[in-house]
């Protein structure tokens, strides 16, 4: 058979670089899930796959080969249904609202009122001076229905006052995580998936992994004040902001780190 000179074009370029974008943003996915061990296997079967059918030509494994990776497409869509859910709301959402959260909807572009985030922020310094332990969730464009559904329903202006009495210790709303979403406090003492990733610090534990669950599910950004230590913390996109000052506290929810 004629060896087969082929040049690479433009075309084959920007093909390879798509190709090393998706494998990357798989990665990441995969990283924040918890599941990069699946995907380190898969990759590792691919490679095999490759070598026996197409470099070794070895027809008979690799007829086995091309069965299995039709009929593991399917199965990987089954195991990974809540990965390629955020993968496509990652997509999605990226080019709507550019950021702005949801609850502050009806401002226009760019128009981030100070004085709307300003109670969530006061609310959780005085928690983390009082070591009062707290789990808000703010919703952008994913919608949080269900969850909000697995709580009480409150739907009140987001008032300061009114978010540290809900986080309060004696307060029957203070397990569980309050829901804002349209510049109202839409819900509290609701349950959060859980994540399972296993890279999480140990020293962080079921209110973190939640906060962490809900930002890889969905959209949302979650804020998270601890009990044990006061400190302040968000997830969001998969990924935990750690101990942050009041004014990386009042950035991130601004948006303007995107
Ligand atoms: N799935 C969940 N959804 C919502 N809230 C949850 C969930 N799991 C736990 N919580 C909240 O987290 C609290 C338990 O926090 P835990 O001490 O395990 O977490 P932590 O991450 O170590 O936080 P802290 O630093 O505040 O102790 C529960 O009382 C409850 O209010």
């Amino acid at each position: 058979m004629p060896f087969d000179i082929h040049i690479l074009s433009l075309k084959d370029i920007l093909d390879i670089l798509l190709v090393a974008f998706l494998l990357y943003k798989t990665y990441k996915l995969m990283k924040s899930s918890g599941s990069i061990n699946i995907f380190i296997g898969i990759l590792v079967f691919i490679v095999i796959w490759v070598i026996v059918s197409q470099v070794l030509q070895m027809r008979l494994l690799g007829s086995i080969f091309d069965k299995l990776v039709s009929v593991g497409v399917i199965a990987l869509i089954v195991l990974f249904q809540d990965e390629i859910r955020h993968f496509l709301l990652s997509l999605g959402s990226r080019h709507r609202s550019n950021g702005l959260f949801r609850f502050l909807k009806g401002n226009k572009k760019g128009e981030t009122q100070k004085e709307d985030i300003m109670p969530i922020v006061m609310a959780c310094l005085n928690m983390s001076k009082g070591k009062v332990g707290a789990l808000i969730v703010i919703e952008k464009d994913f919608p949080l229905d269900d969850i909000v559904r697995t709580g009480d329903v409150i739907d009140a202006n987001v008032n300061q006052r009114l978010i540290e009495n809900i986080f309060f210790k004696n307060s029957p709303l203070h397990d569980g995580a309050m829901i804002i979403s349209h510049k109202r406090i839409k819900a509290a003492g609701c349950i959060l998936p859980v994540s399972h990733n296993l890279d999480i610090p140990k020293e962080l534990g079921l209110r973190h992994r939640a906060a962490l669950g809900v930002s890889q599910e969905t959209d949302a950004m979650a804020v998270i004040v601890s009990e044990e230590t006061g400190g302040i913390s968000i997830a969001y996109k998969g990924q935990f902001h750690l101990k942050l000052s009041a004014e990386e506290l009042e950035r991130m929810l601004t948006n303007k780190t995107e």
